[in-house]
């Protein structure tokens, strides 16, 4: 169990709507310093929607996003992308740049560092997502899924945020890479106390290395552990928590946290 931790992004009375549909409202979400928190949700819930409104890139129709207070609309471009690293769900590498380059593009948009420094980062970052620095000068074509994913990871850590958001971080990996990459998250977040914030469908993910769960039905959120929301009488949640898939989740959930 992690110490209590004060609350490092907070988003306040979220209202989203496109035309008439209405996806959020008023939704409230407090995210912990250090911990790993995994949104769920329904095919066309509004995870996606939430994670940009979180990061800045979506102005809502209604309420507040603060980080440590201070509300991101007024927190500049360059300030956010040094606090938020962002995974997008197909990695979103640059396709006519090396993998390398992808990675020191944030570094040239954002920092003054030199080219040799900026090398020398991009290296580390590589071996840090344990793609291997050799990796760096390939094209994101001569990579597989889940090298993508962890190129991508690596472009996200270049400017060492303080929170991640990973949108379908293991979408279209195998079982052994997906866990591969749920084990790189909480590596992150042990070794060097990142916050996470990942949204997936994925209920090993959500069941084996999130302390909570932000599950977004009926345009709002229910958060808790995954132990509460399996306790959950709301019958979304409930199907969510023990379908087939659940219970197989579980079992793993148990092998790997003993309960
Ligand atoms: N720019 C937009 N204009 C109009 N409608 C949009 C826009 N972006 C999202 N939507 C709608 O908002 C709803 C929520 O979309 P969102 O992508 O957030 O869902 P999601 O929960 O991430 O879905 P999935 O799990 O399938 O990725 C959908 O009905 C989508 O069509």
């Amino acid at each position: 169990m992690k110490p209590a931790a004060t609350t490092t992004l907070s988003a306040r009375g979220i209202v989203n709507r496109f035309g008439k549909q209405l996806i959020h409202n008023k939704l409230n979400l407090d995210i912990k310093r250090g911990e790993i928190i995994g949104i769920a949700g329904g095919s066309g819930s509004g995870k996606s929607v939430l994670l940009k409104t979180l990061i800045g890139l979506h102005q809502p129709d209604g309420g507040d996003v603060l980080l440590d207070g201070m509300a991101i609309r007024a927190i500049s471009a360059h300030d956010r992308a040094f606090a938020f690293g962002v995974l997008f769900q197909q990695g979103a590498l640059f396709s006519s740049l090396s993998v390398a380059d992808n990675i020191m593009l944030p570094m040239r948009e954002h920092t003054t560092l030199q080219a040799d420094d900026r090398e020398q980062i991009a290296a580390m970052k590589l071996a840090l997502t344990g793609l291997g620095a050799d990796n760096g000068i390939k094209f994101p074509s001569a990579l597989s899924g889940g090298m993508v994913k962890r190129a991508a990871f690596a472009r996200a850590l270049a400017l060492d945020p303080q929170i991640l958001f990973l949108d379908e971080p293991s979408s279209d990996l195998d079982p052994i890479a997906a866990a591969g990459i749920d084990a790189l998250i909480q590596q992150l977040n042990r070794s060097l106390g990142i916050t996470a914030v990942i949204v997936t469908h994925d209920l090993t993910t959500l069941l084996t290395i999130c302390d909570r769960i932000a599950v977004l039905v009926d345009q709002s959120l229910t958060i808790d552990t995954a132990n509460q929301l399996r306790k959950s009488k709301h019958p979304w949640i409930h199907d969510f928590f023990h379908g087939p898939r659940a219970e197989g989740a579980m079992t793993a959930r148990k092998v790997s946290h003993g309960n």
